[in-house]
């Protein structure tokens, strides 16, 4: 065996991440092979995110060591968008616990796209599960705070702390979704009319469309993912965000919904839990080691990014981080 690949293997039997050195070339390495994926469309239904470079490419891994590995526009910042709904999610759950937002917004997935409204009507009015957008607006309903300011700021300084830097909002992106984000209007007075809605609903949409307008770069995402990774301890800070227990629920609703109707497809190839966003952001963890952070605004049919599922695709083999596999695969099969 390649004494590289033995390093891999014995990493994986410990459940760490392999050596800085062997970390930082496979980060490239995925970097590299991912940008030749070309595939895919930058999402037009925001006017403002059509205007995206579907160019622009970077990809991070933070471990729970609190080293971090960057290639290409790892630094450039984004609006998070729907890879939101799992942090904002995490927050909901350490604030209410395990059984109140379960029973509330589920953790099922709807087959069906993220925004779909007839999810929603063949389920009896059920959001179904939080990364969704039914179950994310029906989440976000949820935040404690006073008023819609204080709600706000709590969720900002959720996001902040799972970053470990302070997050700002993009207000362009912001105030365009804002004014054509009729869809989300819609799917959350159809969850009222359900009686499934906590909050009145232009306010709860608003929140929602505020917290995806957060700006982070594909290095954020991974030092957001290896929080979950780490059991809720921000490996970069040393800051607690939320408990193992939340991180765990986090990431079991991530395996199965993280990538929407995708989510057991993405399983079967890659074996990590994630969520994308359709700016093109992902993030996907390995508990207990680190997470992945990519940025590459195409996207597959289903909202997901193609050089990002790639890049991930590459280092969950390659870093022996498929949470099915008991020992490090070279390829899929
Ligand atoms: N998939 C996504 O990233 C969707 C997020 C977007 N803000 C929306 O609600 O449509």
């Amino acid at each position: 065996m390649d004494p590289q690949d033995a390093e891999v293997e014995q990493a994986v039997s410990t459940g760490s991440l392999p050596g800085r050195e062997r970390v930082g070339a496979l980060v490239l390495d995925a970097y590299e092979r991912a940008k030749a994926a070309t595939g895919g469309t930058v999402a037009g239904y925001i006017p403002a995110l059509a205007g995206a470079d579907p160019e622009l490419f970077g990809v991070s891994v933070a471990g729970v060591d609190g080293r971090v590995h960057a290639a290409g526009d790892a630094a450039v910042p984004f609006t998070i968008q729907s890879v939101s709904k799992a942090f904002v999610y995490a927050l909901v759950c350490e604030a209410l616990g395990h059984r109140a937002v379960a029973e509330r917004v589920g953790v099922d997935n709807t087959g069906l796209a993220f925004d779909s409204v007839i999810a929603i009507e063949l389920n009896g009015g059920s959001p179904m599960n939080p990364m969704v957008n039914a179950g994310a607006i029906a989440t976000t309903a949820l935040v404690p705070g006073s008023g819609p300011a204080g709600r706000w700021e709590a969720i900002r300084a959720g996001l902040s702390a799972f970053a470990g830097r302070p997050l700002a909002l993009d207000e362009e992106v912001y105030d365009s979704e804002a004014a054509t984000n009729r869809r989300n209007q819609a799917i959350a007075r159809l969850l009222q009319s359900h009686g499934r809605l906590d909050a009145d609903p232009p306010a709860a949409v608003d929140l929602y469309t505020r917290q995806c307008a957060l700006l982070v770069s594909a290095r954020d995402l991974a030092v957001m993912g290896a929080t979950l990774a780490d059991g809720g301890t921000n490996p970069v800070t040393g800051r607690r965000v939320v408990s193992p227990e939340v991180c765990r629920d986090t990431l079991a609703v991530l395996a199965a919904n993280g990538m929407y109707q995708r989510s057991g497809e993405w399983l079967f190839e890659i074996g990590l839990p994630a969520k994308s966003g359709v700016s093109g952001g992902i993030v996907a963890v390995a508990p207990g080691k680190g997470a992945i952070g990519t940025f590459a605004p195409r996207l597959d049919a289903a909202g997901n990014s193609v050089r990002g599922r790639h890049a991930v695709a590459h280092l969950s083999r390659t870093l022996g981080l498929n949470l099915f596999a008991s020992r490090v695969h070279a390829a899929a099969g």
